[in-house]
């Protein structure tokens, strides 16, 4: 069946436990939805995710979210191919464009010639620069910022290079324009690095501190066409909400949203799904990530799969016959794992139309690029032969 708005939704992080290959990446036994789950200790309520098939694709059911014995969507689960646990590399392998060669990461922090130029550029001397949480860098080094006006640039396990500004001390134009340089001197051969992040925050100490929405990724260009851009090339409308802009530089999208929080991202899907449009929406909803499973904190990652499942309500109820909703993860991201990186984690995979008769099991699909072969073939697109359509198995 051919749907005419095809809604896929990223919870960004939401793994659905360890991957095969999590062994290489030292994150065996993680599982973000099943240690939330215990962390709950059955009091995690996800009434339409549960409805939907979330712990049937789990294997064992996640704690307080019944097994379906009758399924509403067809579920499975989805395992990268891409070198890294990145939200670039999920997305974009979603997309049919797999980043198999690693991206450069940065252990010990960033090397002399990098930090060299960017305080040339800057004017300004660079503090911290190595792999930290966020949060607990600005808690460190933010008030000697706040005295200095001094640059916190900082990694992670991701290819990353993260600048934190107080906003009161270096406006966000300035911060903008040194991300904007940053991401000019990593573009290869030497250095391809994934994202430069502005990170900027407010407050007025270390115990206040509280970083905004302001937050900008300069993402590395698509190294190649996307399933967006064939889409749009295809002339299907292409909306993105959240960070799908900024993922794909823009390509391939007509029609995009930042959203402030996941609520505001879940606003902006009622108000597009409100439009009269034929296409395709691909939503991030960041927050799960950003503020729970980085800052490895298990009761905010359930608060906020709560919150979003009761939204997900209304959208369940605002579906049309001929829409299809798909819901997966680009990543894990453990709040009860060591450390505050991703985690090599399989991904959910739920795909639901109000006009299926029943649903069923999709299995384990990889590449991601399943997913975006499954929009192409709805839309009669042809894509790069990455990922086989599941769109025949919906009925
Ligand atoms: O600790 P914070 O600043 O949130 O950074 C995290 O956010 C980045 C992007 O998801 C990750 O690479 C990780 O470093
Ligand atoms: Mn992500
Ligand atoms: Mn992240």
């Amino acid at each position: 069946m051919a749907f005419k708005r095809i809604f896929g939704l990223v919870m960004d992080s939401v793994g659905a436990g360890a991957a095969p290959d999590s062994g290489k990446y030292g994150d065996q036994g993680a599982d973000t939805l099943g240690h939330v789950g215990q962390f709950y200790e059955g009091n995690l309520q996800l009434p339409n995710l549960a409805r939907l098939g979330l712990s049937n694709l789990h294997g064992t059911p996640i704690m307080g979210v019944p097994v379906n014995p009758d399924p509403h969507a067809y579920y499975g689960k989805m395992q990268e191919i891409s070198a890294g646990k990145d939200s670039m590399d999920g997305h974009w392998e979603m997309m049919g464009l797999p980043v198999t060669k690693a991206l450069s990461t940065f252990p010990n922090g960033f090397p002399q010639d990098l930090l060299d130029k960017l305080e040339a550029f800057s004017g300004r001397k660079i503090i911290g620069n190595r792999p930290e949480s966020g949060t607990k860098i600005i808690a460190e080094l933010g008030e000697q910022q706040m005295r200095t006006g001094d640059l916190i640039v900082y990694t992670s396990g991701d290819s990353v290079i993260q600048i934190a500004a107080h906003e009161d001390v270096i406006p966000l134009a300035e911060l903008y324009k040194i991300c904007d340089y940053a991401r000019s001197l990593v573009n290869g051969p030497e250095y391809l690095v994934g994202r430069i992040i502005a990170r900027p925050y407010v407050g007025p100490d270390a115990q206040h501190f509280t970083r905004t929405a302001n937050r900008r990724d300069f993402t590395l260009e698509p190294t190649g066409e996307t399933d967006l851009d064939r889409l749009q090339s295809a002339g299907v409308h292409v909306v993105g909400v959240g960070k799908i802009n900024d993922i794909f530089s823009g390509h391939g999208i007509d029609e995009g949203y930042h959203n402030e929080s996941n609520m505001d991202g879940m606003d902006h899907v009622d108000h597009v799904m409100a439009e009269d449009f034929e296409g395709f929406c691909f939503i991030n909803l960041v927050d799960f990530d950003a503020m729970y499973g980085h800052r490895r904190n298990p009761q905010g990652f359930g608060q906020a799969l709560m919150d979003f499942d009761r939204r997900l309500g209304t959208v369940l109820a605002n579906l049309r016959d001929d829409d299809l909703l798909l819901i997966t993860a680009d990543h894990g991201n453990d709040p009860t794992y060591t450390g505050s990186d991703h985690t090599r984690e399989l991904v959910p995979l739920l795909a639901y139309s109000p006009s299926f008769k029943q649903g069923g099991s999709l299995g384990i699909r990889s590449p991601f690029a399943d997913f975006g072969a499954t929009v192409l073939d709805n839309f009669n697109v042809t894509g790069n032969g990455r990922g086989h359509s599941f769109l025949a198995d919906l009925n």
